[in-house]
């Protein structure tokens, strides 16, 4: 999917939701305990029941992984059964040496290697531009480069001072040489309201993908007034306040509700900051 392909989108759905399929068994209400596959009988309920609220799903690796082959075969039926109309994100967050990277790479973007297409994926850039470089060799395909996470932990690195200057900066403007806003978005989370405005000095065009609303306490609407650019370049993550609204027969419903309430406050803040 192009940039232009993601803000049309936005546009017609009115909205920059990503819904976090952050699956884990233990969660799955009890009655799709017995299916055969109880991790893609969830997301299908919650694919269907949110998909009309949303432009982008965000499946986080390890929720798969921890389930050994069975995992990798639900995410990929999953993947499969996201409608071909929303943007996908592999939030795995790799980067290696130059090689192993390339392996990443292939994992998430060619359906031959693990049966897998992802439009983006999470990468760590602690190991600079060779190790980030692989993926960007897979046209069409983005790098979502963590840049200021949402983790309190976050600050122990990413703000410190290099060069007069905070670490995420030097991401942003380092990266900025390997790819351009079309191949490329940043990690911002919303729980770091104070520095969406440089962020946005710094990479004004750039998508920018927002996890933290919901279970982790960061607004929504400061991350809209604050991050929201010509093209919205925003999108929100929000998982378990959406895939876990209820434990209970009607999980699908709730996550519908949850989902549709955070598309409607969207819609206002498109119509509010997006500039006309
Ligand atoms: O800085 C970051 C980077 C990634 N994440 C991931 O986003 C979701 C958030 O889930 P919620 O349940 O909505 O809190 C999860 O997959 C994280 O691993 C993040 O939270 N912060």
């Amino acid at each position: 999917m192009t940039y232009q392909e993601l803000f049309a989108s936005i546009l017609h759905q009115k909205s920059y939701l990503c819904v976090g399929l952050d699956t884990d068994l233990r969660k799955i209400p009890a009655h799709l305990q017995s299916e055969a596959d109880p991790v893609f009988a969830f997301n299908r309920a919650i694919i269907d029941a949110t998909a009309e609220y949303c432009v982008a799903y965000k499946p986080n690796i390890a929720f798969y992984e921890a389930q050994g082959p069975k995992g990798w075969e639900s995410l990929r039926k999953t993947l499969d059964y996201i409608p071909k109309t929303h943007f996908t994100i592999a939030d795995a967050k790799r980067g290696d040496i130059g090689n192993t990277s390339g392996l990443y790479a292939r994992t998430f973007f060619d359906p031959s290697s693990a049966g897998l297409e992802f439009d983006s994926v999470t990468v760590a850039p602690y190991m600079g531009s060779d190790s980030v470089q692989p993926f960007l060799e897979f046209e069409g395909k983005w790098v979502i480069l963590l840049a200021l996470t949402s983790n309190p932990g976050g600050a122990d690195f990413q703000r410190l001072s290099v060069n007069g200057k905070p670490l995420y900066e030097q991401v942003l403007t380092t990266s900025q040489q390997w790819a351009g806003a079309d191949r490329m978005m940043y990690v911002v989370g919303a729980t770091q309201a104070d520095a969406f405005a440089d962020i946005r000095r710094l990479a004004p065009d750039h998508f920018l993908l927002v996890p933290g609303v919901g279970a982790q306490g960061g607004s929504l609407e400061a991350v809209s007034r604050h991050g929201m650019n010509s093209h919205c370049g925003l999108l929100v993550n929000s998982a378990r306040g959406i895939i876990y609204a209820s434990s209970g027969p009607d999980f699908a419903q709730k996550a519908r509700l949850e989902a549709r309430a955070i598309q409607q406050e969207m819609e206002k803040y498109l119509d509010q900051f997006l500039p006309h």
